[in-house]
């Protein structure tokens, strides 16, 4: 049976849903031959991990009730004895992570995967990089900060796996590589790339209050922790950002044009998420019904649409056609179009939902286990 050891950043909606997939899939990996063994998990501000990170690991019963304790929004600091070790407090967390990662990275290839929403990360990715580990990401923060970073990152390509980072578990990076790989140039990426976004969109269609399906779509998994990363479109222009410097463009967010559905004075600045979502969204639901209205009466839909070409790369929103591929969208699909000289007339698309803890987890574990062979 082939071992591949993980530590996981992050134990929020995707985290713990990935830690579910983990258990339920065992006898399915067992055929595989292949055993996930889950040395550690993290929270903002401590670590659990199993007291020998060499040869244990964090069984199936301790992994259910760190996901039990969580999803009552406690803290991992106080999850009581399950004769496992515990570490508080942010520094010391980080401290024994890496300690982890030194023990584990070139001994067995460990997996570090970030399902945090977090950018403290970065820099103990970094670094783990270099320890040889593997890292898998849900996070898109890791890859959207500087060039400098983005390089570190990426420098050994085989042991980094990011595709929940665009379009959930789409396979949309895995095919953009494969395209890339074969010297297919692509020259056009179009797509609907917020699960939120196009849930919002095709629920104000039907009649629905802006303020009521934001916060409808946060219940069901969809948005970032603060839905105004959605909303602003800076999760959207990370995703372009990813795909752009898939394509080789060396450029930063600050590049991207971004369109934001609320105003400045309703930032995380200027309000914290529980007033935006209590009170001050309410407040564009009138803006954004009339915006709907009017492309209605032309026969269109509005969708939040990415285009990357040449040197174009923007994000915001458009009034499509009702029976175009980003205007028939419904609910939290995403669909992408990449044009490349194989897929000149016809793009190749990919389509289906595009946000949510489930799918997203599942394209984060299907990313660990596409990295087994580099294990031992
Ligand atoms: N939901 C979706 O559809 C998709 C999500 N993603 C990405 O997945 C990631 C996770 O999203 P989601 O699960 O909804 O987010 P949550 O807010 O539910 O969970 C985030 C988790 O990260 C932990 N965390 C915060 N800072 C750190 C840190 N410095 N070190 C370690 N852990 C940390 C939090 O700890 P604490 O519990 O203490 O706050 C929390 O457990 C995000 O980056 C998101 O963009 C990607 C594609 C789709
Ligand atoms: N908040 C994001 C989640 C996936 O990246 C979205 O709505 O698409």
């Amino acid at each position: 049976m082939k071992n591949i050891p993980l530590l996981l950043m992050g134990c929020g909606g995707v985290g713990r849903q990935l830690l579910q997939h983990i258990v339920s899939c065992r006898s399915l990996h067992a055929q595989q031959g292949v055993h996930l063994r889950v040395v550690g998990v993290c929270d903002s501000k401590s670590l659990v991990f199993a007291s020998d990170v060499i040869t244990r690991e964090l069984n199936d019963q301790t992994l259910s009730e760190v996901c039990r304790f969580k999803s009552n929004g406690s803290s991992l600091s106080a999850l009581g004895d399950l004769g496992e070790c515990i570490v508080n407090g942010n520094t010391e967390s980080k401290r024994k992570v890496l300690d982890i990662a030194a023990l584990l990275g070139k001994a067995t290839g460990l997996a570090f995967v970030d399902c945090s929403a977090s950018s403290e990360t970065i820099r103990m990715l970094n670094q783990v990089v270099d320890m040889g580990c593997c890292v898998v990401l849900a996070n898109k923060k890791p890859l959207t900060s500087t060039m400098e970073d983005y390089d570190k990152l990426v420098s050994y390509p085989r042991r980094i796996r990011h595709e929940s980072t665009v379009g959930a578990g789409l396979p949309v990076i895995a095919s953009l590589n494969r395209l890339i790989s074969s010297g297919d140039p692509v020259h056009r990426i179009i797509g609907s790339l917020s699960g939120t976004l196009g849930y919002v969109m095709s629920e104000v269609e039907d009649g629905k209050p802006f303020s009521e399906v934001v916060k409808a779509a946060k219940n069901l998994g969809f948005t970032e922790p603060d839905p105004r990363d959605d909303l602003s479109g800076m999760d959207v222009a990370r995703k372009a950002l990813i795909l752009a410097r898939l394509l080789g463009r060396r450029i930063n967010l600050d590049s991207i044009k971004i369109e934001s559905l609320y105003p400045d004075e309703m930032g995380p600045d200027a309000m914290s998420v529980e007033e935006f979502l209590v009170s001050g969204i309410v407040s564009l639901d009138n803006d954004v019904q009339e915006r709907v209205k009017k492309a209605s009466l032309n026969g269109n839909v509005l969708r939040y649409v990415c285009v990357i070409e040449g040197s174009r790369c923007e994000v915001g929103i458009q009034e499509l056609p009702k029976d175009s591929p980003l205007g028939r969208l419904r609910g939290s699909d995403n669909v992408l179009e990449m044009y490349s000289r194989c897929y000149k007339k016809q793009p190749l698309v990919i389509q289906g939902a595009g946000a949510g803890n489930d799918t997203t987890a599942a394209g984060v574990l299907a990313d660990i286990l596409d990295i087994q062979d580099l294990f031992p």
